[in-house]
């Protein structure tokens, strides 16, 4: 893999570069922005009317969420992660290494901790691996997710397969639990729901093209997307924005991870 320091909006960013793919990794937030497979066809959305520059969540990529997922705690929206300027380590083992120590700016979550996005590139397949380490001397409790935004040409077109038979927490309902009956998920108003124990891959059909989606570690998968009145709310995306993305997240949400002092929790998604 080849490396490349860019700037993006005004963002430090890395391009990565390996078998003809490319991947823009923002610094802040380490957050993926763009992921060009060999074919050349983006496959990530990004909000025209995202916001950069400090403090900010980029709308679209690949925010990275820890050490809360959505308001499930006292701490931010999402938590802090995504919105913190991140290191980038270097290349290890063929993958791109970006990490978030403990610091001043994490303090009103008062554990020490480790935090690394590692990325994998290849001409066809973008593999995220989020690893949390705990150096200190008590446990710590968290949430987390990748919350992939993938481009879809037409919502009206596009079919989620892999989740019939798994229970969900209906988040655009209250949080009701329901069971996946349908043999796909379509996107026809507000969609905002937490399935659990997804052990199946899953594919994301867009018109003629597909997207295989897998994970390990994570136990839960997010799937939303904003429909149109929702996506009126919403200041950084523009009108019809919700219609060119769903987001397939996986997740570690309904269970928080305990992690003892010394230990390493993993997750990964794999998308290709
Ligand atoms: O607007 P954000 O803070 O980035 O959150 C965007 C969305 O993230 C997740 O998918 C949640 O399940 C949604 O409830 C939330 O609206």
């Amino acid at each position: 893999m080849q490396t490349e320091p860019t700037e993006f909006n005004g963002t430090p960013c890395l391009r990565l570069h390996a078998d003809g793919a490319t991947a823009l990794v923002a610094l802040h937030g380490a957050h993926v922005l763009s992921w060009i497979p060999a074919d050349g066809r983006e496959r990530l959305f990004l909000s025209e009317r995202a916001n950069y520059g400090e403090g900010a969540s980029i709308r679209g990529g690949v925010p990275v969420i820890f050490p809360q997922f959505g308001e499930r705690g006292p701490h931010g929206r999402h938590g802090f992660a995504r919105s913190q300027p991140w290191q980038f380590d270097g290349i290890a083992d063929g993958r791109a290494v970006f990490a978030l120590h403990a610091n001043a700016r994490t303090a009103h979550w008062p554990h020490a901790f480790t935090a690394r996005l590692c990325i994998a590139l290849s001409a066809s397949r973008l593999e995220l691996t989020l690893d949390v380490d705990n150096p200190d001397t008590t446990d710590f409790a968290f949430t987390a997710a990748l919350h992939t935004y993938l481009r879809v040409h037409d919502l009206a077109d596009v079919a989620l397969e892999g989740l019939q038979g798994c229970d969900y927490e209906d988040s655009a309902a209250g949080g009701v639990l329901r069971r996946e009956h349908n043999f796909d998920v379509r996107f026809d108003g507000e969609v905002d729901r937490i399935y659990n124990d997804v052990v199946a891959p899953l594919t994301l059909r867009d018109g003629a093209h597909t997207t295989a989606i897998e994970q390990d570690g994570f136990s839960d998968t997010v799937v939303w997307n904003p429909g149109a009145t929702l996506a009126a709310t919403l200041r950084d995306l523009a009108p019809v924005d919700h219609q060119r993305f769903v987001c397939v997240e996986a997740g570690q949400v309904l269970q928080p991870v305990v992690l003892a002092p010394g230990e390493r929790w993993s997750g990964t998604q794999r998308l290709g």
